[in-house]
């Protein structure tokens, strides 16, 4: 008797340990960007579902951008189409961009929208090119100070959050794909990390949280796995250009976030049960976090 009223004391603590948050973040927009290597678990995908529609419920407006890399990968190998990666951008031919095109609204999206919507109405799906949410220009990446050509890969230009807004005010979650249109008439292929950091901007969100398939940003990848949980803007800016392959984007996507306004941005592990609701209702410090750099700081880089 008196340890199962020791249970429900723990079980009444638990929850009342939230109320901090809770008060914090009531009312305010959250963007996740849900990456496609956190997606292939089942109960992962299950777990994730549960927790947004959780915050929904817990009174915050959470906005989802979904990935789908590995997907894409899947995809175009079954259409016998190369796929290449520079500076953690695919190289987008115009027979790869309708495979990504397909893949991100046709099926990563639905699934999304299907994994939330077993817990009610709530989710609804846009393509970036819907509404013009996003609007795009060519982009070239950078190797060794070179511009590259990386075809049809866009940078967002512009974002326009009308329609996107009246899904929110309507108690919706949308389910963003990273898909943008361009002035020229193309369609072009964003990275999800990058659209997510251009959509917390301009919906002046309280937080970017990245779900990826790595603890954090590791301090000395590949050879260490320590994770730095912390880091200012100033510090970010000086790791940026040693980081490799697909933590790039979401790096930079974590860094324009903050400078664009956004009071935090984390990176976590999409592959931890229910690491989303650790992260925004506990103080466990989960993952990375960059902050803003006091102003007039100087950059260091943490040990
Ligand atoms: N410093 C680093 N810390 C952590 N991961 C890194 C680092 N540098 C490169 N990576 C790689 O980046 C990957 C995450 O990027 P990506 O594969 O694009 O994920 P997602 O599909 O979630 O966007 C990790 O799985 C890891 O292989
Ligand atoms: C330009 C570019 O690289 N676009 C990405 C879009 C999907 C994405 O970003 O998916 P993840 O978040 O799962 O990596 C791509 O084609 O893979």
């Amino acid at each position: 008797m008196r340890k199962n009223r020791m249970g429900v004391m723990a079980k009444a603590e638990t929850l009342i340990k939230a109320l901090p948050w809770l008060e914090r973040f009531h009312g305010t927009t959250v963007v996740i960007k849900y990456g496609g290597h956190a997606m292939t678990d089942e109960e992962l995908r299950h777990s994730f579902a549960e927790d947004v529609v959780f915050l929904r419920y817990a009174g915050l407006k959470p906005v989802i951008v979904h990935g789908g890399g590995p997907q894409i990968n899947a995809a175009l190998a079954r259409n016998g189409i190369d796929s290449t990666f520079t500076a953690g951008l695919r190289v987008t031919t115009p027979e790869a961009m309708e495979v990504v095109r397909m893949v991100l609204t046709g099926q990563v999206q639905r699934d999304v929208v299907g994994l939330i919507n077993r817990h009610g109405p709530f989710a609804l799906g846009m393509s970036g090119e819907d509404a013009h949410l996003f609007t795009a220009e060519r982009k070239h990446a950078v190797v060794d100070g070179e511009a590259v050509d990386i075809g049809q890969v866009g940078e967002i230009v512009e974002v326009q959050v009308g329609a996107l807004r009246a899904l929110l005010d309507d108690g919706r979650i949308p389910v963003i794909s990273s898909i943008a249109r361009g002035d020229d008439g193309e369609v072009y292929n964003v990275n999800a990390d990058t659209a997510a950091a251009a959509l917390a901007v301009a919906l002046d969100a309280t937080k970017l949280v990245v779900l990826t398939d790595v603890e954090g940003l590791y301090a000395d990848w590949p050879d260490s796995d320590d994770v730095i949980d912390r880091l200012t803007t100033d510090e970010l800016a000086v790791l940026l250009p040693d980081l490799s392959a697909g933590m790039v984007p979401k790096m930079e996507a974590c860094l324009t976030a903050v400078r664009g306004g956004v009071p935090q941005a984390h990176v976590l592990d999409g592959r931890v049960l229910h690491s989303l609701l650790l992260e925004i209702f506990t103080d466990e410090g989960i993952g990375t976090m960059v902050l803003p750099s006091p102003p007039g700081s100087a950059a260091e880089v943490p040990a």
